[in-house]
């Protein structure tokens, strides 16, 4: 794999801004969660970096849940529209006010049917809370309750966000440089 400077167009949000606007994002939460009981639903695996700083910034007790989906397939750069459940919660959430935790809202139809999904298990609440919305490229509504950055259409990584399954680990988001990345990926398959 290749060093991400090489295909990096420009650093969109820095660490220190994430981590910053987490902090309050998790202030809100945790006033409009006072007293309720609590459940964070981490979308795998692109939700995980937030997740895991998201419910260090939430002061009030709090549980955590798992689940896994696939829109976009290993490679791919748009949404199908075919969502699959490939991992499942552990917890009956009907005892509990939950919220959806996700990396990026784009088309928007992975948190349509993930919420169409747990709505049938009649939780408490269910709102989502998305660390970045590209809601120009929007095909179907979303109720977001919490958004930490309006992004524009770009595909971006880093922070949680892959390309080709790699990258995630990087503390800020990126924009690639499509042109680049492609070019290098060309390269690859001739040697
Ligand atoms: O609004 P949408 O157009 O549906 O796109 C958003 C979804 O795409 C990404 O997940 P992906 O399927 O790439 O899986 P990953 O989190 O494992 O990378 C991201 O984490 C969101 O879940
Ligand atoms: N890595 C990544 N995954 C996405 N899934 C939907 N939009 C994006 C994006 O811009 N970057
Ligand atoms: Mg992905």
């Amino acid at each position: 794999m290749w060093d991400y400077r090489e295909f990096l167009g420009e650093v969109l949000i820095d660490s220190d801004t994430l981590q910053r606007r987490i902090q309050e994002l998790g202030e809100q939460i945790s006033k409009d969660y006072e007293g309720k009981k609590l459940l964070l639903v981490c979308i795998l695996r692109g939700g995980v970096m937030f997740l895991t700083d998201l419910m260090r910034s939430i002061r009030i007790p709090h549980a955590i849940e798992f689940m896994a989906v696939s829109s976009y397939g290993v490679g791919g750069r748009h949404s199908s529209g075919q969502v699959r459940i490939t991992f499942d919660l552990n917890t009956d959430i009907s005892e509990w006010d939950v919220i959806l935790v996700e990396d990026i809202i784009d088309s928007g139809h992975t948190l349509h049917s993930v919420l169409e999904l747990l709505s049938i298990r009649q939780p408490k609440s269910l709102s989502v809370c998305a660390l970045l919305d590209k809601s120009e490229r929007r095909e179907v509504e979303i109720p977001l309750k919490y958004i930490g950055f309006e992004i524009p259409n770009k595909f971006v990584f880093g922070y949680g966000l892959d390309i080709d399954d790699f990258y995630r680990n990087l503390p800020f988001i990126g924009v690639v440089n499509l042109e680049k990345y492609n070019a290098l990926i060309h390269q690859q398959e001739k040697e």
